[in-house]
C-alpha cells in the first residue's frame, strides 16, 4: 500500500486502533463504532479487523478475522504453551501475512470512512510484542491512524487505579506516537466527570489523593505511594496537553458523535505531526540503505578486479541456469476478506496446512 502524501492523507480511511486492559469493553465498543457508523449518513460503513485469536465470540461480524486463518488452540498444542504464548505466537504468526491483510484494506480503501482494529484482551500482548509494533507502524504508514485508548471507568475512580492506568496510557502514546484518544467507557454506569477534572485541574487530583483511604502514615506524614502520585501527576500534565478524551457508552450508544469528532481532528493531527516525521524517517531509511548499497558495490567491484587476474577463477566463473533454485513452490497462504465472494477452499487454516505438509516438522520455537 501506498504511503499517504500529506495532501492525500484526508481522502484516506482513519484507521482506529483500539487498545485496553483486559474487560474495559474493547470488543463492545468496536461493536458500537460499527452500528453507529451503520446508523449515520455522513460515515459509510467501516471495514473491521479482529486480531484476537482467543477470543470466543465478538458481538460484529468482523472483514477480517484472525481466527479465520490461525488456530489458537492448536497454536497451544503445536508449541507447548500456555494462554498468553498461544495468543503472542497466533499473532505472530498473523503478522507475517499481514501484508496480504494490508492489500485487501487498500481495495477497501475507496469504499470505507473507517477501518477499526480490534486488539487481543491481554493489552501487553498488543503494546508490547514486536507484532503490535509492527501491525501498528504498518497501519500508520499506510492510513491515517488513531489510538483509541478503552478505559473502564467505573474501575478508575481510585485516584492509584487512574494513575496507574493513565501512565500505561502515556507509555502506548510515546511508542506509537499516533493521535490518541482517551475513551472513558461505561459511563452509564460511572460518568467520567471526574477524571476530566484530575486531567485538568492539578489540585483537584491532589484533594482527591488526600482524601483516599491510606494516604496518611502512622505518624500522620504522607505515605511514600501519595508522594509518588503527587509527583507523578505533575508529569502527567503534559501528557494530558496531547490527548483528547471523550466518555462514552458502548451499551447505550452515548458520546459516540465527540468521539468520531475526535477521531477527525485525531486526522488533521496526524497529517501535521505524524506524517512528516514518517516521511522524515523514510528518507533517513532510503539514504543509509543506499550508502550501504553502494559500499557493498564497491567492495564487490574491487574484489571482482583482484579475481580477474586469476585465469582459473574466470574458466569456472560461469553462470548455470539449471543450478539455480526455484523458490517458487511455496503454499501459498491467503488471508480471509469475509465481505467478498467466498470460494470453496478458500479457508486455509495455517497451523494445519503446515502440519499436514510434514508431520514431522518442529516449528521454530519463539526465542
Ligand atoms: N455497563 C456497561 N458495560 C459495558 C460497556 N462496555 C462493555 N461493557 C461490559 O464489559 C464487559 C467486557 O466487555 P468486552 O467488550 O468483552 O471487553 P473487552 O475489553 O473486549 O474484553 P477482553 O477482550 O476480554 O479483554 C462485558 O460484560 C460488557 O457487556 C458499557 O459501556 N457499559
Amino acid at each position: 500500500m501506498s504511503a499517504p502524501s500529506s495532501s492525500s492523507a484526508e481522502k484516506k480511511p482513519v484507521a482506529i486502533i483500539t487498545i485496553g486492559m483486559a474487560g474495559a469493553g474493547k470488543s463492545t465498543f468496536v461493536q458500537r463504532m460499527n452500528s453507529y457508523l451503520h446508523s449515520q449518513n455522513e460515515y459509510r460503513p467501516p471495514y473491521v479487523l479482529n486480531l484476537d485469536p482467543a477470543v470466543t465470540h465478538v458481538p460484529y461480524e468482523a472483514n477480517i478475522d484472525i481466527r479465520d486463518t490461525i488456530n489458537y488452540q492448536e497454536v497451544m498444542k503445536q508449541y507447548n504453551l500456555g494462554p498468553n504464548g498461544g495468543i503472542l505466537t497466533a499473532l505472530n504468526l498473523f503478522t507475517t501475512k499481514f501484508d496480504q491483510v494490508l492489500d485487501l484494506v487498500e481495495k477497501r480503501a475507496g469504499e470505507v470512512d473507517h477501518v477499526i482494529l480490534d486488539t487481543p484482551g491481554q493489552i501487553e500482548i498488543f503494546t508490547w510484542s514486536a507484532s503490535g509494533s509492527i501491525i501498528t507502524d504498518a497501519i500508520a504508514s499506510s492510513l491515517p491512524a488513531v489510538v483509541a485508548y478503552v478505559i473502564d471507568t467505573p474501575r478508575t475512580v481510585a485516584p492509584a487505579t487512574f494513575m496507574s492506568n493513565m501512565l500505561y496510557a502515556c507509555s502506548i502514546l510515546y511508542k506509537t506516537k499516533l493521535p490518541f484518544i482517551l475513551v472513558f467507557n461505561k459511563t452509564d454506569v460511572q460518568p467520567h466527570d471526574f477524571a476530566l477534572e484530575w486531567m485538568t485541574d492539578f489540585e483537584a487530583f491532589q484533594a482527591a489523593l488526600a482524601t483516599h483511604g491510606g494516604t496518611l502514615d502512622s505518624e500522620g506524614e504522607p505515605t511514600y505511594m501519595n508522594s509518588l502520585m503527587n509527583s507523578m501527576s505533575l508529569v502527567l500534565d503534559e501528557f494530558y496537553k496531547n490527548l483528547k478524551a471523550v466518555g462514552v457508552s458502548s451499551v447505550t450508544g452515548d458520546g459516540m458523535k465527540e468521539f468520531f469528532e475526535a477521531v477527525e481532528a485525531s486526522r488533521e493531527e496526524y497529517t501535521k505531526d505524524y506524517l512528516p516525521e514518517l516521511e522524515r524517517a523514510r528518507k533517513a531509511k532510503e539514504e543509509s540503505l543506499r550508502a550501504a548499497k553502494q559500499d557493498s558495490m564497491n567492495r564487490l567491484l574491487k574484489d571482482l578486479a583482484i579475481d580477474r587476474q586469476n585465469p582459473d577463477f574466470v574458466r569456472q566463473d560461469t553462470w548455470d541456469p539449471a543450478e539455480e533454485e526455484d523458490d517458487d513452490d511455496d503454499e501459498e497462504i491467503n488471508i480471509i476478506d469475509k465481505s467478498s465472494d467466498p470460494y470453496p477452499g478458500q479457508y486455509v487454516d495455517l497451523t494445519r496446512s503446515r502440519r499436514q505438509e510434514d508431520e514431522k516438522v518442529n516449528w521454530p520455537r519463539p526465542g
